[in-house]
This record gives C-alpha cells, sequence and structure tokens, in this order.
C-alpha cells in the first residue's frame, strides 16, 4: 500500500493560514475525522482553538485522532458511530451538547465509494454508498440543524462532496449521492437562514490521502494529469477551505460549493476504472445514424 498523506507530526506544524486563536471558544464536529482529508480538518481546527466532537465508525483511529489533537491543546470528545444511523446521529448530537454546550460547526466529511462500472453496480452496493454519502450526511445536517433552532443559536454546515458536475466514470453512486448533498445544501441553505445557519459544500478534486487506495494502480497513476495543476492536492488545501467557510471569514456565504481541486472540474478526464477501447482508440461509431 502506497503511503499518501500527513504525517501526525506534519499536520501539529505545517504552517497555517489563520491567526492561531481564530476559533477559540468555538466547537467543531468533524465526521469521519479518524483519517485522511476529515484528521487534517479536525487537527486544524483545534490549531485555531476550537474544541472538537470527532466522529467515524472505528475507534482506534478515533483515538489517533484524539491523541494528536491532545497533542494541539484542543478539547475532544470522540464518538464512534455510524451516520447511517439517525439515532445514533441524534445521540452524537445530544452528547456534543452535554460535553460542550452544543457546536458552532459542522462539517460532513465522512464518505467514500468503491470503482466499479455502474453496469455492474448491485443494489446493496448502491445503497450503501448512497446510505453513506448522502443518507448520512443528511441526518447529520438535520440533527444539527435542529439543535441550533432549538439552542436558539446560529451554525455553519460544511458538506465535503466531489467534483460532480461532469460526472465521474466509475463512481457513478457516488456523483448521484454527491450531487444530493449539493442540491440539498442550497435548498436547506435557503430554508435555514433565517434560523442563521448557513450551509456550504466544498468539493476536492484528488487529494492525497491513504483512502486513495480503494483505487486501482493504473487509475491512481493517471489522476496528476486530470487537472492544470497536474498533482495531488492536500488534505491541508482541503482543511484551510473549511475554515475559511465554517468561520468568521465565511459569514456572508452560504448555499455555495466551492472547488478545491486544481482545476479539475474544467479540465481533466478522470476515470476511476479503466477506460473502454471506444476513448482510448481512434475509431467509427458501430451504431451508424443512431
Ligand atoms: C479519484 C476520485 C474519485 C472520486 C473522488 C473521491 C475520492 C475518495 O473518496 S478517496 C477515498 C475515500 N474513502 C473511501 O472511499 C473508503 C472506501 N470505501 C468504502 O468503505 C466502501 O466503498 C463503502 C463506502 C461502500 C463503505 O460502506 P460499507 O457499508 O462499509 O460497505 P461494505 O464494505 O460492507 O460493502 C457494502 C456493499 O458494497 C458493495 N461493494 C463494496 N466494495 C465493493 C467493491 N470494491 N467492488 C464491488 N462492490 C463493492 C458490495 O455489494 C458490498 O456488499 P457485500 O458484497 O455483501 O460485501
Ligand atoms: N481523497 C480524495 O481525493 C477525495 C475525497 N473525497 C471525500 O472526502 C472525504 C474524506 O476522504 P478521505 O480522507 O480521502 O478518505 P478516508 O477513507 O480516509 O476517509 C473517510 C472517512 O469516513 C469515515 N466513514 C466512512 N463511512 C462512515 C460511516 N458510515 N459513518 C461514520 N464514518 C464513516 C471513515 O472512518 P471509519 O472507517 O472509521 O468509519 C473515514 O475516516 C470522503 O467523503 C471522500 O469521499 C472527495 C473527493 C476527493
Amino acid at each position: 500500500m502506497e503511503r499518501f498523506g500527513y504525517s501526525d507530526d506534519e499536520l501539529l506544524t505545517l504552517p497555517l493560514s489563520y491567526r492561531a486563536d481564530l476559533l477559540a471558544g468555538r466547537a467543531a464536529l468533524v465526521s469521519g475525522a479518524g483519517t485522511g482529508i476529515g484528521k487534517a480538518i479536525a487537527v486544524t481546527l483545534g490549531r485555531l482553538g476550537a474544541r472538537l466532537v470527532i466522529c467515524g465508525r472505528k475507534p482506534e483511529k478515533l483515538e489517533a485522532t484524539e491523541a494528536l489533537l491532545k497533542r494541539a491543546g484542543a478539547e475532544v470528545l470522540p464518538h464512534a458511530l455510524s451516520i447511517r444511523d439517525p439515532e445514533a446521529v441524534a445521540g452524537l448530537l445530544d452528547a456534543a451538547k452535554a460535553r460542550f454546550g452544543g457546536i458552532d460547526m459542522l462539517v460532513n466529511n465522512a464518505g467514500g465509494q468503491f470503482p466499479q462500472a455502474a453496469i455492474d453496480f448491485s443494489p446493496k452496493g448502491f445503497n450503501a454508498v448512497v446510505d453513506t454519502n448522502l443518507s448520512g450526511t443528511w441526518y447529520m445536517m438535520q440533527a444539527a440543524a435542529r439543535q441550533w433552532r432549538d439552542r436558539s443559536a446560529p451554525g455553519a454546515i460544511v458538506n465535503i462532496v466531489a467534483v460532480v458536475g461532469r460526472g465521474m466514470p466509475g463512481v457513478a453512486h457516488t456523483c448521484a449521492a454527491r450531487a444530493g448533498v449539493i442540491a440539498l445544501s442550497k435548498t436547506v441553505a435557503t430554508e435555514w437562514a433565517p434560523l442563521g445557519i448557513r450551509v456550504n459544500c466544498v468539493a476536492p478534486g484528488i487529494i492525497a490521502t491513504e483512502g486513495m487506495n480503494v483505487y486501482p494502480d493504473e487509475a491512481r497513476r493517471a489522476m496528476p494529469d486530470t487537472n492544470l495543476m497536474r498533482r495531488f492536492g492536500t488534505a491541508l488545501d482541503v482543511a484551510e477551505l473549511v475554515v475559511h467557510l465554517a468561520g468568521p471569514a465565511g459569514n456572508f456565504i452560504t448555499g455555495e460549493v466551492v472547488h478545491v481541486d486544481g482545476g479539475n472540474q474544467i479540465w481533466g478526464d478522470q476515470w476511476t476504472i479503466p477506460r473502454p477501447d471506444w476513448y482510448t482508440t481512434p475509431q467509427e461509431s458501430p451504431f451508424p445514424g443512431r
């Protein structure tokens, strides 16, 4: 397995673009915080003074992030659950309220998919991806919004999605789910503005994390050729954007989708499964007139 992404020491020491106490007094909930982008987001928020609630399915991954956050001097509440379970999500928000009086920011980062030609998806596989990325994200958004409404407190949600505007062959299930999250976010940005709740999405392009190991070598090797910068982005690129949107700099931003993708949304042909000859070899259509 190839090593991708930052070491713990790098996450703690790489320079940040914000002043060190920017988020002092605020509490943030980050899902999928045991690994990759979520871990970088949690540590970055913690380094800027936020208190953290971190969740994911595997307690051992959360323990590692908890230890790192403590090294950064941040207060942290780890809470293992699957975001696919709405009752567990309600319990998570209750636990956050009991510990910190509630949260100010929610970062829905937990998610993932597997590469497969759409024609071969099983109902179970398709539903697993939609349940996690769309329904799970929604349960978190709704539970947080209800708590903010009941506390008469403002809040900010940032949903991590993907670059799905042109679709992405090999991950049609996640494209469907992420497009759903974007549409949900824009809709509730309007419904929830009267409650003081802002809702934005961040669409990362290819970001160097261990999660990349789910893709075949051939697809991974080709990834740097799918954006204008010709490289992977970093988890910190995503984390710093999340700080902007969830923190005070984002006070007048809602219903937005911000890409952090090296320009992949406008250039770069990204496949996560082998390309059919149709797209690699010059040929005439075998279906003339159709
Ligand atoms: C290059 C850019 C790509 C797009 C941008 C995004 C990049 C990234 O997201 S980077 C990586 C992020 N991390 C992951 O993707 C994590 C790895 N993926 C997963 O954990 C799973 O895919 C999951 C999201 C479906 C997890 O759900 P879970 O409930 O744990 O699912 P199961 O493992 O139990 O599987 C349920 C069901 O799904 C089908 N399935 C799962 N994996 C595959 C596979 N590799 N190929 C085909 N089908 C798969 C299958 O039907 C499973 O049921 P069973 O057959 O009964 O196991
Ligand atoms: N890396 C990239 O290039 C890109 C990533 N993304 C998205 O960014 C997010 C983070 O990706 P990345 O860090 O790379 O990948 P990882 O696989 O490292 O992170 C995914 C995280 O989600 C958690 N998770 C998955 N399912 C659930 C669930 N049902 N309930 C709670 N937690 C869950 C996992 O923890 P656990 O297994 O313990 O539950 C894990 O910590 C994902 O949504 C991903 O799809 C989007 C575009 C590009």
